[in-house]
């Protein structure tokens, strides 16, 4: 493994427990997607592995160098967009990507070409001389992916790069990520955004409040689910909702939300399923239906709960108090 983290644990001052025992790799050529709601510890972990923070315990080995005795190694083995807006202020992405390039060790010529390659593969070349203070969000964004990918260490790390970002650009984005971990890059990719978990990442780890609930590849983590379906129906008002709920039983609780019932069921279940909304329908309880594959959203919120640890950052709050 490039990148190696065991048991490790973080404890701010005030006793907040920001990782809990975590344990993972990743390996050079692969993509690792760290998923995990609102305060989980994903930007704690990736600052103990740049050696901006301090492990209270455990082990990072980034091949087989330890931030905390070497910080020095680790940066230079590492790469890291951070989650906060890069300062650009007086700069054009052009130069904020060259100077970043240079500053990781590429020759003038290299740095110039990866800055061309990289605003030209993001679709960014209208926007490469304007000064940073007149940059949008998204295009800000984009550029702190740029400085980050330009010169990349063996272990490359994105803080939440998508966010402020456009679709088709996301996209483009991805293709960046994919072609790092084809140069054999060991990839850490942090969003909230389950569907682009889904599409760039090989592997994802799953952190509930500092801990790992799950990890696997996408469809490893359908998988170990005995519900591999969804019956979803559309009830005519909300009262019907409730009454279809509590008479379709299927393989775990349905959630009501409105007029909407998604009751979890399991293959073999989905033409039974159909033929009972179907009915549903006939007598004017439904107007529309659907069975479909969970998606690794369902399967998100089925780990971490539908509250996403909004409960921890509400006591961790009130300890800040
Ligand atoms: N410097 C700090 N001092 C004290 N507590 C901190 C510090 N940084 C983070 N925390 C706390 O540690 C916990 C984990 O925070 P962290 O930023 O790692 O989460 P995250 O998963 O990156 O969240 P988000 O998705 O919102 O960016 C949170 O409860 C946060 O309030």
């Amino acid at each position: 493994m490039l990148l190696e983290i065991d048991n490790l644990v973080k404890v701010y001052r005030r006793g907040v427990r920001a990782n809990d025992g975590i344990s993972l790799g990743v390996e050079a050529g692969e993509v690792l997607g760290l998923l995990g709601h609102n305060g989980a510890g994903k930007t704690t972990l990736l600052n103990q592995v740049v050696g901006l923070a301090r492990p209270t315990s455990g082990r990072i080995r980034i091949d087989g160098t330890d931030p905390v005795t070497d910080p020095a190694s680790a940066r230079r083995l590492c790469s890291l967009q951070p989650q906060a807006h890069a300062p650009l202020n007086g700069v054009t992405p052009r130069q904020a990507i060259e100077i970043m390039a240079r500053i990781r060790g590429a020759s003038r010529k290299r740095a110039r070409q990866r800055a061309d390659e990289l605003l030209t593969a993001l679709d960014l070349s209208a926007w490469a001389n304007t000064v940073g203070e007149r940059l949008s969000g998204g295009v800000r964004r984009l550029t702190a992916f740029c400085m980050a990918a330009a010169e990349p260490g063996r272990v490359v790390m994105f803080d939440e790069p998508t966010n402020d970002v456009d679709p088709v650009r996301r996209r483009l984005l991805w293709q960046q990520v994919t072609a790092l971990a084809e140069q054999g890059c060991a990839v850490v990719l942090v969003t909230h955004n389950v569907v682009e978990a889904e599409r760039a990442v090989q592997r994802l780890v799953v952190l509930d409040r500092g801990r790992v609930v799950a990890q696997g590849t996408p469809a490893q983590l359908r998988g170990d689910r005995a519900a591999r379906f969804r019956l979803e129906v559309l009830a005519v008002d909300d009262q019907a909702a409730g009454a279809l709920a509590a008479e379709y039983v299927g393989a775990a609780p349905a959630v009501v939300s409105g007029r909407r019932v998604v009751t979890p069921i399991r293959a073999d279940d989905a033409a039974g399923a159909l033929a009972w909304a179907q009915q549903q329908q006939a007598v004017g309880r439904v107007d529309e239906f659907s069975v479909s594959p969970v998606s690794l959203e369902d399967i998100y919120i089925s780990l971490v709960g539908a509250e996403g640890g909004a409960e921890e950052e509400r006591d961790r709050a009130e300890l800040a108090a």
